[in-house]
């Protein structure tokens, strides 16, 4: 979770000339934000004290579960990593094994993946009541983890609610500038993107949100979003390899509907097999936040193709007919123009500070250079 990169990202749509832009954000982020800019709208929709909390309390059942496995005297049954001497080595009598596995994935964890329970043994001098007595314990601790994970589901909901509430107001949303990687805000993103996917939000999708899309358990929504023509991902060159290496893993060869705008000395702008190229010049400075400035100006130029869009669909109806065609190449244009506008503003910001050029800098070039831009056009159009 940062501070910075979403004011950056929200900062650079307004100055290319958005309205009003809303910040989603961690209760902990949501001052800072809020300070840097009174224009920005800042909503708190979460807090990482609380997510935490329910990744401690998962963490507690499951250590839990696995001492009552070890209590078993445990060793050789199941899993690996226990100390605790075998029944052969205590009293060298036969065992009777029992394998206990948690019989659903841990609310949060290492990627979210099951932590498998070490296999338990019963020794026969133990009795049955001591197996029952254990077996009962494992019971209670798999409902106690049962109930968070449900308790979780509404936490998620809740935040999730609250976020796509406000879809029908909104013209473009981009996720991931400042996200963190917080499992649990991994599960809230994952739902978001579901969601704006279902309502036809135009999505753009950068920084920790493309590193989500490169784990194994967000394939699919990888997979939906590469089939989803309003998606923009903005990748660096790290994020462009995990996301190759995702994909390649078992590229399902459908159509790439999506835009890629891969970043770098010149940036590519990808749809499907079509590629355009941003050649413009830059700064010699890159500084951390550029990307982040650059997926809020690639916001601007989608919100405005979003509108668009929408006064066609309305034109359809007195008969004029929306070519699809035209669609993608508009928004592949659009993403190639914002490209062209951060590339501007960095080299003019650089100019003015040379070695001590920030992000804020650029940002604070982009209303001239998106000026010029539209005199450029206009002169050029007879
Ligand atoms: N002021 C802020 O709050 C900033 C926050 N940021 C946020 O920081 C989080 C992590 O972003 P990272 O970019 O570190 O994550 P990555 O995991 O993509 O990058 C990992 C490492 O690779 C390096 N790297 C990236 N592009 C490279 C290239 N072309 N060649 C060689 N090395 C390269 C990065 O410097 C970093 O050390 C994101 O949420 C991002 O939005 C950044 O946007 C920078 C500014
Ligand atoms: N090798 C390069 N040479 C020149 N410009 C570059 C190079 N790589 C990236 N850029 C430019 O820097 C800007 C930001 O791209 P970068 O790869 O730094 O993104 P990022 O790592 O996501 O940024 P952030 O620091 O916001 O996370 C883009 O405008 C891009 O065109």
């Amino acid at each position: 979770m940062y501070a910075g990169a979403p004011y950056y990202a929200a900062e650079s749509a307004l100055r290319c000339g958005v309205d009003l832009v809303t910040v989603y954000t961690a209760a902990e982020a949501c001052m800072p934000i809020k300070c840097y800019s009174p224009e920005l709208m800042v909503r708190a929709v979460y807090s990482i004290e609380v997510m935490n909390s329910y990744l401690d309390e998962e963490g507690g059942i499951i250590r839990e579960m696995e001492g009552e496995c070890r209590r078993g005297g445990g060793g050789g049954g199941g899993g690996g990593g226990n100390d605790a001497p075998t029944t052969k080595e205590t009293n060298g009598s036969d065992t009777r094994r029992i394998a206990m596995m948690s019989g659903r994935p841990p609310i949060g964890g290492e990627g979210g993946r099951y932590l498998p329970i070490q296999g338990g043994e019963a020794r026969n001098d133990d009795g049955v009541e001591v197996l029952a007595e254990g077996l009962g314990r494992m019971t209670s601790l798999e409902g106690k983890l049962h109930a968070l994970g449900e308790r979780r589901e509404v936490f998620i909901g809740g935040i999730v609610d609250d976020i796509t509430h406000a879809f029908p107001t909104l013209h473009a949303m981009c996720i991931g500038p400042g996200l963190g990687r917080h499992p649990l805000v991994f599960s809230v993103a994952e739902k978001v993107i579901q969601r704006a996917i279902e309502a036809r939000l135009m999505l753009i999708i950068d920084a920790d949100a493309l590193f989500m899309l490169s784990l194994g358990e967000y394939r699919d929504l990888l997979e939906d979003l590469r089939s989803y023509e309003r998606c923009v991902m903005t990748p660096n060159l790290m994020e462009m390899r995990r996301l190759r290496d995702a994909l390649s893993a078992d590229d399902g060869g459908g159509r790439r509907s999506n835009i890629i705008v891969q970043k770098g000395n010149v940036d590519e702008i990808i749809h499907d097999s079509y590629t355009m190229r941003c050649e413009e010049e830059g700064g010699l400075k890159r500084c951390g936040g550029i990307g982040d400035v650059l997926a809020g100006t690639i916001s601007a130029f989608m919100a405005w193709n979003a509108i668009l869009e929408m006064e066609e669909t309305h034109d359809a109806q007195n008969d004029v007919i929306t070519n699809k065609e035209s669609e993608w190449q508009r928004r592949l244009f659009a993403s190639w123009a914002a490209a062209v506008v951060v590339k501007k503003a960095t080299k003019v910001a650089f100019q003015k500070k040379k070695r001590s050029m920030s992000a804020l800098d650029v940002i604070g070039e982009i209303g001239d250079v998106v000026n010029d831009m539209e005199d450029d056009l206009k002169n050029a159009v007879p």
